[in-house]
């Protein structure tokens, strides 16, 4: 079964082509890492399967109903925005229907905790480093429980111990039963966890080896 599914896409920039993908799918559990060249195109397609650009032309399905921003697809930015005020605050600015008031307290509670971020409930989350930033946005991407992440660059400008802090989410994310496609250009890290290599180059995506 395909979580996300997606058929005859195109993306232009006036007359140039950027991508042209006949088809692609994500299955739940799956850690796929997308490469390729700067402006080959990476942040366009995911923008593209989050919703949050246009199609040109063919579909995106999210368990067979057409992708809208927001719902069960989330697209974390490499610099997340962070809204002006505490880190707690940042979770609540997150809107989550169907929960009585104390069910919501404690799931924004878990996610602090799963991201590591207890510490710094308090502090102005601009304040916050580039990885506990990363943290932050997913944590808020997961209370709406998403079952598909297009993580842009989640790795870039961390140092190790603060990339492996981003890793040990997604990877629990993916043990939960999520799909996660995600870029990078640190190959490094990323080899041993992903089942899956996309390369996007000269318009087309490429299923490739590690
Ligand atoms: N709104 C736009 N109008 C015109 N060109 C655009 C627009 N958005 C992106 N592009 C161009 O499309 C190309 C692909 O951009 P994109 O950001 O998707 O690449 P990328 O693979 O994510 O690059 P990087 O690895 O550097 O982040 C780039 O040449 C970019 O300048």
């Amino acid at each position: 079964m395909s979580l996300l599914k997606a058929e005859d896409l195109s993306k232009h920039f006036g007359q140039r082509l950027l991508w042209r993908i006949p088809s692609l799918s994500v299955q739940p559990g799956q850690l796929i890492y997308l490469r390729g060249d700067n402006g080959s195109g990476k942040t366009t397609l995911l923008k593209t399967l989050a919703g949050l650009l246009p199609l040109e032309q063919g579909r995106v399905e999210l368990l067979g109903q057409s992708v809208a921003p927001g719902k069960g697809v989330c697209y974390l930015h490499q610099q997340p925005y962070m809204f002006d005020t505490s880190v707690w605050r940042n979770l609540q600015r997150v809107p989550v229907s169907g929960l009585s008031r104390a069910a919501l307290q404690a799931k924004r509670e878990e996610a602090l905790t799963w991201a590591g971020l207890t510490e710094q409930r308090h502090q102005p989350a601009r304040t916050l480093s580039g990885g506990e930033r990363q943290r932050l946005a997913m944590a808020r991407a997961r209370l709406s429980q998403p079952c598909v992440w297009l993580l842009d660059e989640p790795l870039a400008s961390l140092d190790d111990r603060s990339a492996i802090q981003v890793l040990e989410l997604i990877q629990h994310l993916q043990a939960a039963g999520a799909a996660i496609l995600l870029t990078s250009h640190q190959s490094g890290q990323l080899s041993a966890l992903c089942q899956e290599t996309w390369l996007l180059q000269d318009g087309d995506l490429h299923p490739q080896a590690l």
